[in-house]
């Protein structure tokens, strides 16, 4: 058939991958594998059993809700994510999503999961999910991110519900295993944070955004990425010392803490200027945001590896 104005068109025409791409960006999804990845963690390690089904489902649930509050905070942060240079070329300041459609994405997704994981699970884990979503949304983007250096050490707690929210599906209830990954990952937020934000700080310098090295110097950045450090190293021992994982865990544990303090102090007596993105390739603030991703990520894979283990061998 002969195209004319009114044919309908190809489905390669309809569904622009572009597109398709754009509106994935706006769910975060590199940020949100981790988070939904400590998610997971949770949900594997609590007692009990979920129907594999259920359990793939809260998952979904987890990423969508994440993924959702991404989209909000890009529609609310588009001012600043057009100034900023690691954040202009997104969908929204790019002009390649409209602004509204973002924000009714993101509330329809969330309302969805929020749904999905409350009929799919309990109304637990669906509260917890949506306190989550509530808290990077309003706590975090709309309150403390443009008023207060401390914004990411309060907002954080957002990012560090996932683990609370899988255990919550799979037992009904929180208890102090839950909390134990809660602190862990809420603890490990500011260096993971503040690492990144001695080399991107001229980004937040001219968003006016209040991040610590903006306001207090990279000086006091450092120290207190140090201090937080100080305090996450030994909880990462936690769930040993209450008897929720054993001693093999307990050894990673351990080591990676001593490695994420080893890449810290380097970080914290660094004194190269840290304005704009003027610190070298190698720069210790780097390579100690990078290895904050990776100490997390290996130190949850333990945790589950060691519970599902020992659970396994029956002792
Ligand atoms: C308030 C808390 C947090 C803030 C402000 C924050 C901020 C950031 C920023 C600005 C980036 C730069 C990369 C990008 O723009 O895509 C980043 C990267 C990343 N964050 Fe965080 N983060 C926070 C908490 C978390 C949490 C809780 C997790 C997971 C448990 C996480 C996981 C990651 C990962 C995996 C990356 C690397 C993404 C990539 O490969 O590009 N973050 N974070
Ligand atoms: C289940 C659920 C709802 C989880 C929420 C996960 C969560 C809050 C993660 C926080 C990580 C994150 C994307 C911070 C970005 O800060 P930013 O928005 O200031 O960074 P930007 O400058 O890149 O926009």
């Amino acid at each position: 058939m002969k195209r004319g104005a009114t044919a309908p068109l190809g489905l390669s025409e309809q569904l622009d991958l572009s597109d398709v791409r754009d509106w994935i960006a706006l769910l975060k999804p590199r940020v949100m594998s981790l988070v939904v990845f400590t998610g997971l963690v949770g949900l594997l390690v609590a007692p009990g059993h979920l129907h594999p089904v259920l359990a793939v489902t809260a998952i979904l649930c987890i990423a969508v809700a994440a993924g959702a509050a991404g989209a909000i905070n890009m529609w609310y942060d588009r001012d600043i994510d057009a100034v900023m240079r690691r954040t202009a070329n997104r969908p929204i300041p790019a002009g390649r999503i409209r602004a509204q459609a973002a924000l009714a994405f993101g509330i329809v997704l969330s309302l969805a999961s929020v749904m999905v994981m409350g009929l799919a699970t309990n109304w637990v884990a669906a509260a917890v999910l949506a306190g989550s979503i509530a808290f990077y949304v309003f706590i975090y983007t709309m309150w403390l991110k443009r008023r207060t250096p401390q914004n990411i050490v309060i907002g954080g707690a957002a990012g560090a519900f996932p683990p609370m929210i899988g255990w919550a599906a799979v037992t009904g209830g929180i208890s102090l295993e839950a909390v134990v990954m809660f602190a862990i990952i809420f603890f490990w937020t500011p260096p993971h944070f503040w690492a990144l934000s001695l080399f991107a700080s001229g980004d937040y310098a001219r968003a006016g955004v209040p991040m610590l090295p903006v306001v207090a110097g990279a000086r006091e950045t450092r120290r207190q990425i140090w201090l937080y450090s100080l305090l996450l190293a030994p909880l990462g021992l936690l769930p040993t010392l209450i008897g929720m994982a054993s001693w093999a865990y307990g050894a990673v544990a351990l080591a990676l803490g001593a490695w994420f303090l080893h890449a810290m102090w380097k970080v914290k007596h660094d004194r190269q200027d840290a304005e704009g993105l003027s610190l070298t390739r190698d720069a210790p603030a780097r390579a100690g945001f990078k290895f904050s991703i990776l100490y997390l990520f290996v130190l949850f894979a333990a945790l589950a590896a060691d519970i599902l283990i020992l659970r396994g061998s029956g002792l």
